[in-house]
């Protein structure tokens, strides 16, 4: 689908074939990427996105097909090092720094000309400087390990580092769902920086599932499905209903995908914590969903693994009454096990449910993994297939398959839903409140605004302290981001 007027390119991808055993990833696509333009990627999980970014920066060759950088054919000369040499780069979905080195020292990793005398003083100036072009007041030092950072930290700084350095100077970068782990404010200061990237003549190609952030950031978007470049269209000439319709999905509209709101149960109180560091205490009834809002890093997801670890082994500080599941965030660190099978990965958390005369039942193991896949529609030809063979969204989905399918009554949701698809999200939010409404419990912190309007009660964190508590009837954006900056303004 080469479009007229794209002659000036700087890169262009014809034809390109890519499988992976029985799996087609890339069916023939055709794209063109040109100089200073912010072009979006969409498409649903396992659409082929990562597989095309990974072609363009080298790592993986495709099958058949062409691909043309500054109008000279890169064909079968073409890898990791001549993609960076030609001033391609990539942040990957899955953060890819060294946890056990410190931020200046990943630098160092990136780029190979700070070597020398002086080297670490000249790679945290380098860092240092781009973090605070990019993300002002940030709080991240040059000498932190990646380890203590989180999880949103270490996704500026993997930013940062792919934007630093002129050896050579970017010329295309590639972000790959780079706003999944930031919290609004930081995913605007990078939206921000982007677009002053491009008017200066970088190309960036952009993949989100956060549609508003494509539509509102890119001068054109593509949209791919199964393998295939299936619409590329200005941004302005889409919406964001023309583009997940685009995307092969019905959309439900905003209104019909808010929980009602509702006055708070008299059920019983299942989950409590006690005024952390001193703010307000937090109460979930049994039916409930919760939701956990604030800037990333400010005491959500301790919050949630000090509710777990009670669930266990009791707490001063919280009390749960019943069994808990933990659907990670962080699914490379704490969520996939990733020498298991897609099917065991799934049915770890149900295994006592599963034996019979005290042995794991493989019948019945096998009948929950076909039940889930079919319910969260993880797309893959075989749940015996290793789980770092899915797409990073469809890892995601079998990590919920994994506590709903489990018979946990409390369900903790750390920010699960990054790199989820429109379509896969709807079905999941409409799951999540058909199991609420059956009396199941959610507790679920997220960095995405429109999902605490499937919550029924938000309570917003600010340095590990809950400073705000509303119904769903008071949410409003200005109240969440007024109570996260408080301090910061006073
Ligand atoms: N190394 C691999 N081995 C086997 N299959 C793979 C491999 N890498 C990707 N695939 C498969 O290729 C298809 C395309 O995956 P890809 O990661 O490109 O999708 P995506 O559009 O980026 O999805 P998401 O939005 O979930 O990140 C998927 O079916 C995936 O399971």
């Amino acid at each position: 689908m080469t479009e007229p007027g794209s002659a000036g390119a700087l890169v262009r991808l014809s034809a390109i074939e890519k499988s992976f055993g029985a799996v087609r990833a890339l069916r023939g696509v055709d794209l063109d990427i040109r100089p200073g333009e912010c072009l979006g990627l969409a498409g649903h999980n396992g659409a082929g996105k990562s597989t095309l970014m990974q072609v363009l920066v080298g790592n993986v060759v495709p099958d058949t097909g062409t691909l043309t950088l500054s109008g000279e054919d890169q064909t079968g000369r073409y890898g990791v090092s001549r993609a960076r040499a030609l001033g391609v780069r990539c942040v990957f979905q899955e953060l890819s720094l060294c946890p056990n080195l410190t931020v200046a020292e990943n630098t160092r990793v990136r780029h190979g000309t700070l070597r020398g005398f002086g080297w670490r003083r000249r790679a945290s100036a380098l860092i240092r400087d781009k973090l605070d072009e990019i993300f002002p007041g940030h709080g991240i030092g040059p000498q932190e390990l990646l380890s203590d950072l989180a999880l949103g930290q270490r996704q500026m700084v993997e930013i940062a580092t792919v934007f630093a350095g002129d050896d050579p100077t970017p010329r295309l970068v590639i972000l790959d769902e780079p706003t999944s782990s930031l919290d609004g404010s930081a995913a605007s200061q990078l939206l921000a920086y982007v677009r002053g990237f491009v008017a200066k003549g970088g190309s960036v190609i952009l993949i989100s599932h956060i549609l508003g952030e494509i539509l509102s950031t890119c001068d054109r978007i593509a949209v791919m499905s199964d393998g295939r470049v299936v619409d590329v269209r200005p941004a302005s000439g889409f919406d964001r209903y023309s583009l997940v319709e685009s995307m092969g999905h019905v959309v439900a509209h905003e209104d019909e995908a808010a929980v009602e709101a509702r006055a708070r149960s008299a059920a019983p109180v299942v989950a409590r914590v006690s005024s952390p560091r001193g703010g307000g205490a937090l109460e979930a009834r049994r039916g409930e969903i919760i939701g956990l809002a604030g800037l990333a890093g400010h005491g959500q997801t301790a919050l949630l693994v000090l509710l777990q670890n009670a669930s266990f082994r009791g707490s001063r500080f919280a009390k749960v009454e019943g069994r808990t599941a933990f659907v990670a965030g962080d699914r490379q660190t704490d969520g996939v096990f990733p020498l298991w099978s897609i099917g065991q990965n799934v049915t770890i958390r149900s295994l006592r449910g599963l034996t019979r005369l005290g042995l794991i039942d493989p019948a019945r193991e096998r009948a929950m993994e076909a039940d889930w896949q079919r319910r969260i529609a993880i797309r893959t030809p075989d749940m015996g297939n290793n789980i770092l063979t899915l797409s990073g969204g469809n890892q995601q989905k079998a990590l919920f398959a994994r506590a709903l399918g489990s018979d946990a009554e409390i369900i903790l949701m750390d920010d699960p839903m990054r790199g989820v698809d429109i379509g896969t999200k709807q079905e999941v939010y409409a799951q999540v409140r058909t199991e609420a409404e059956k009396g199941r419990t959610f507790i679920w912190y997220t960095t995405e605004f429109d999902e605490l309007k499937s919550c029924d009660q938000i309570y917003v964190l600010r340095t590990g302290r809950i400073v705000d508590e509303l119904p769903r009837a008071d949410l409003t954006e200005a109240r969440i981001l007024s109570a996260s900056f408080k301090e910061e303004a006073a």
